[in-house]
């Protein structure tokens, strides 16, 4: 059975056909890069990944059941941007999520499993790179280190599956290739199922092991939202030609052009 199954999925918002008909079996351990138009509802599939929207026609299944219905620790995600606390250093966004857990209304634990939790973060700020910023808040981090941060808080509760929206699309070209080869020894060091958008259908091509292109195949200029994205390309990445690379990169000029 496929760790993650696709199957007949659909996402409406009202008459707004976001996602139509997708199906796809992706299986443990693999790295989907998803490219698309802007507006043609990337995140709103991760969304569904995550758990805080529902399908509205079809299933989205984990280990062969309904993905559950809100975030777990089965599932860690990373934003663009914005997705630490300004007013906790690095150590105090990466605990967040546990003490949370263990103690949901104060938000505080205390004594042992206080410094448990500490030590954790510390292990995980290391993993990524951040040991030597412990005590820093957000702010006093370059955008590479926040979402170094944000990578650390999305994979402390050690989930099997990582979302990655966009997470290094406003970081300059030599930064992103740190936080590649980043992304690259955690999923294969911590055995993740990762999901990446991108803009960047270079890096879709060349990061992961599958790509897949959300796109409309059914167009209608002057009703854009009638029709659904849907998987129009999904590929080995590493093995396709110039030529494709170059048909999916019009393409999805002409459906954002579409789109507007
Ligand atoms: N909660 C919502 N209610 C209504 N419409 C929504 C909602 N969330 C998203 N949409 C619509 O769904 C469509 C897809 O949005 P989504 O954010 O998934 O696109 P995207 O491909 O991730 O775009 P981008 O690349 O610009 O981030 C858009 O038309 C958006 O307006």
């Amino acid at each position: 059975m496929a760790m993650i199954e696709l199957k007949n999925l659909w996402k409406e918002y009202g008459n707004d056909v976001v996602l139509e008909r997708l199906n796809a079996k992706v299986e443990a351990r693999e790295f989907v890069t998803v490219v698309g138009a802007s507006g043609c509802g990337k995140t709103t599939f991760l969304k569904l990944m995550l758990g805080i929207e529902d399908p509205t026609r079809g299933e989205l299944l984990l280990d062969g059941e309904p993905i559950p219905g809100e975030p777990d620790e089965t599932r860690g995600i990373v934003f663009q941007r914005y997705s630490v606390m300004p007013h906790l250093d690095a150590v105090g966004n990466v605990m967040l999520a546990g003490e949370l857990e263990a103690s949901r209304w104060l938000g505080r634990v205390f004594g042992n499993r206080r410094r448990k939790l500490r030590d954790d973060a510390i292990a995980m700020l290391e993993e990524v790179g951040l040991g030597h910023a412990l005590d820093k808040y957000p702010h006093e981090l370059s955008g590479g280190m926040q979402q170094r941060l944000a990578i650390a808080q999305a994979l402390i509760k050690r989930p099997r599956i990582l979302l990655l929206d966009e997470p290094f699309g406003a970081l300059d070209p030599g930064i992103r290739k740190d936080m590649h080869e980043l992304v690259l020894r955690l999923w294969k060091e911590q055995n993740l199922t990762v999901f990446m958008i991108t803009h960047d259908i270079e890096e879709g091509f060349f990061l992961g092991t599958r790509l897949w292109v959300l796109d409309k195949d059914r167009l209608d200029p002057q009703a854009p939202q009638a029709y659904g994205a849907r998987i129009t390309f999904d590929l080995p990445v590493g093995r396709e030609d110039q030529k494709t690379y170059e048909s999916i990169s019009s393409r999805l000029d002409t459906t954002a052009r579409a789109i507007g």
